[in-house]
């Protein structure tokens, strides 16, 4: 699925959009949608008194009645065609993901041979061997070797991905394509079960279910409806007591502008349109939830490395220490990092090779690699002679050092403060109880963070930067991102501390991670957002999970659930204000005849009775399709607080919403009064 065929509402869509208009009709759906249920119920009762004039004594009123019903019908098709259209696009997306879920053959190994079996045979657990030029049979981790892989078909994205065994890279896809090389795949999904399969049931909106936040505005539409059903009944014998003959048709009319017919057409194309924004944003939501808790979001946890600096962490510079040389630094640097797969661990022995430096490659032979671990923020090598190198965090290193009864040079803590400074970030070398200097890793901030951090701010997001780095880094990155706050030295269990923290203040919490160690701060999270390219555990923990690995995307994500949460109450002010605009279109059109003195009340000088009715009817109905292009797009959104949202728009879509319907109405009416 490409931008192109995302983006496009082709006319296929508006096609079947039509359709499904009609097929929703069937009352067991629309019961879902007790507003437009009314509404339904309605049409059919004017319908029955248009066919049977004799039986209900309606004769003589079938032009009128019948032009009611036609009314009533469109406003419950506008409602159906605004739903069908928001689902539209997700149900083309889908049906182009089934067609990339045809039918794979897989190289399944079982013991020392390979069997080839049809992917929809793999069980969570198997081993399978992936070559060039062959599809992914299902999700898993690479558990072998290292390949470049097509991810287009779920991402979009052509660059082929690089993945391989161990660390956050290894997860794959099922159904993408191995453009090199070769990797045993252990497949960790049961046919059904696999993100494609997911993504599928998501965009096509199979497991769509209301949100909390949609559910309580249906029960106060529904209570609405309820209310006005109440009046309309009990005013007919009232009239009757004055009169005045209302007829049936007329109350249904009335009824029907009064309940919230707007919001209750346009309430689930709203939170569907919602959902398809955050998914052409190539992010997968697990629920509507997920995205309408995005919108509500006080806190933001951010990673640092990666997220708010680019993340391609350098070494730049080997920096002796006391009276070592920077030949030794580089050489123990070198060693400590041969087996080091991390970018940081990588650029160390280029920038040796650059710098013109070498170390022996027979020492590290048979040596036992010590792999980086966030934990101990430390990495390197125990040599078959019993030496243990070390780099990592400066204070992690001298605690490593002392502990083993080891003096910390003078300069090292000046040296690697003016690193931090900097914003870089210093790595101490060691080799047991000795310190030979340090390893200067340069990262940059991204551009426009500084912006990014002020627009969350005027929403009233606090965010707060959680690095491993040492606090003078932290200080200075955070500094110059522009982030509220920041914790330095923090260790994966952290992030769920600060969260819970956050959580008990009352706060909703949203945070990116990629790691199997972020999964369970990001199952803690309201708003957890994995990356693609992170691990299984970090995607299943996930609510949301980003097909470009994007981590700064949570930004724009916030953005969509606030713009959701803010076209849904947008259009209920609007919704609202309108029903009420109508009474005073109906209410003396209907009492003018018989009691003159309500005149008064016709302050829009409506043609007659019947035009006055079928205006406002009119007017009710045409107010959904034209309102539609709203309910997708989503409402202009500018970043500012919640209490400055609402006023703005109790203006604008309350005010709005009173004067729309008076100036449509008696437009409607002088077109309408020519033949009524
Ligand atoms: N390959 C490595 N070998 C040794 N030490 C490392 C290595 N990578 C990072 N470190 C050190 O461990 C610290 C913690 O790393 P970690 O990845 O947990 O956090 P970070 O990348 O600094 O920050 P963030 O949490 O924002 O990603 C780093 O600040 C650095 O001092
Ligand atoms: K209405
Ligand atoms: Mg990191």
């Amino acid at each position: 699925m490409n931008t192109k065929q995302k983006n496009m509402l082709s006319a296929e869509i508006v096609k079947k959009a039509i359709m499904d208009s009609f097929i929703k009709l069937n009352p067991v759906v629309m019961m879902k949608n007790p507003v437009m249920f009314v509404v339904e119920a309605g049409t059919f009762v004017v319908l029955l008194m248009t066919l049977f004039p004799g039986y209900f004594g309606t004769q003589g009123r079938g032009g009128f009645n019948l032009a009611v019903f036609l009314i009533l019908l469109f406003t419950v098709l506008f409602a159906n065609f605004a739903e069908a259209l928001a689902e539209g696009r997700g149900k083309a997306q889908a049906d182009t993901l089934k067609k990339t879920k045809k039918e794979i053959m897989a190289n399944k190994v079982i013991g020392n041979s390979v069997k080839v079996i049809p992917s929809t045979e793999l069980r969570k657990g198997d081993i399978v061997i992936v070559s060039q030029g062959e599809m992914i049979p299902g999700d898993g981790e690479v558990i072998e070797g290292l390949a470049s892989v097509d991810e287009s078909a779920i991402t979009g994205e052509s660059a082929p991905v690089i993945k391989e065994a161990g660390g956050d890279f290894s997860s794959v896809t099922g159904g993408t394509r191995v453009v090199s090389d070769q990797i045993t795949v252990r497949i960790t999904n049961d046919p059904g079960e696999s993100f494609i399969d997911c993504m599928i049931a998501l965009v096509e909106g199979a497991k769509r279910q209301k949100t909390p936040n949609e559910i309580a505005l249906n029960t106060l539409l529904v209570s609405l409806t309820l209310i006005f059903l109440i009046v309309v009944v009990t005013l007919a014998p009232m009239a009757d007591y004055l009169g005045i003959k209302l007829e049936i048709p007329v109350l249904i009319a009335l009824l029907v502008c009064l309940i919230p017919t707007t919001i209750g057409g346009l309430l689930s194309a709203i939170g569907i349109a919602g959902m398809d924004r955050v998914t052409r944003f190539n992010v997968m939501a697990m629920s509507g939830k997920a995205v309408e808790a995005a919108g509500d979001i006080d806190t933001m946890i951010l990673d640092k490395t990666g997220t708010i600096t680019f993340g391609n962490r350098m070494a730049s510079e080997f920096i002796a220490v006391g009276d070592e040389s920077v030949e030794t630094v580089a050489e123990w640097a070198a060693v400590s990092s041969v087996k080091d797969e991390t970018p940081e661990g990588r650029s160390v022995l280029e920038l040796m090779k650059k710098e013109g430096y070498s170390y022996p490659a027979n020492a590290v032979e048979g040596a036992e690699f010590i792999e980086f671990k966030a934990e101990t923020r430390m990495s390197g090598i125990d040599l078959p002679d019993g030496r243990k190198v070390r780099k990592g965090a400066v204070d992690a290193v001298k605690a490593w050092v002392s502990a083993k009864g080891g003096v910390i040079p003078a300069d090292l803590d000046q040296k690697g403060n003016a690193i931090a400074s900097e914003g870089g970030t210093p790595l101490a070398v060691a080799v047991d109880n000795r310190i030979y200097g340090l390893i200067y890793l340069k990262d940059t901030v991204k551009p426009g963070m500084r912006e990014r951090f002020d627009q969350l701010r005027k929403m009233g997001i606090k965010t707060i930067m959680c690095t491993g780095d040492n606090p003078l880094t932290a200080a200075t990155i955070a500094r110059e991102a522009g982030v509220d706050d920041f914790i330095a030295e923090s260790k994966p269990e952290d992030k769920i501390a600060v969260i819970k923290r956050e959580q008990a203040a009352g706060k909703l919490v949203a945070m990116t991670g990629d790691g199997t160690n972020d999964a369970p701060a990001l199952a803690q999270a309201d708003v957890g957002l994995a990356m693609n390219s992170g691990t299984t555990a970090a995607k299943e923990a996930a609510n949301m999970v980003d097909l470009d690995s994007d981590p700064s995307k949570i930004i724009e994500v916030v953005a969509i659930g606030k713009q959701l949460l803010m076209t849904r109450g947008a259009l209920t002010t609007f919704s609202v204000a309108n029903d009420i605009a109508k009474y005073f279109a109906i209410i003396p059109a209907m009492f003018m005849q018989a009691i003159p003195e309500m005149n008064v009340l016709n302050v829009m000088g409506l043609g007659s009775p019947m035009s006055a009715i079928l205006s406002a009817l009119v007017f009710n109905a045409i107010i959904i399709p034209l309102l539609i292009p709203l309910a997708m797009k989503g409402v202009a959104y500018k970043p500012m607080s919640s209490a400055q949202l609402l006023s703005r728009n109790l203006l604008i879509y309350g005010l709005g919403g009173v004067i729309a319907p008076f100036v449509g109405i008696k437009l409607i009416d002088m077109v309408v009064h020519l033949w009524v």
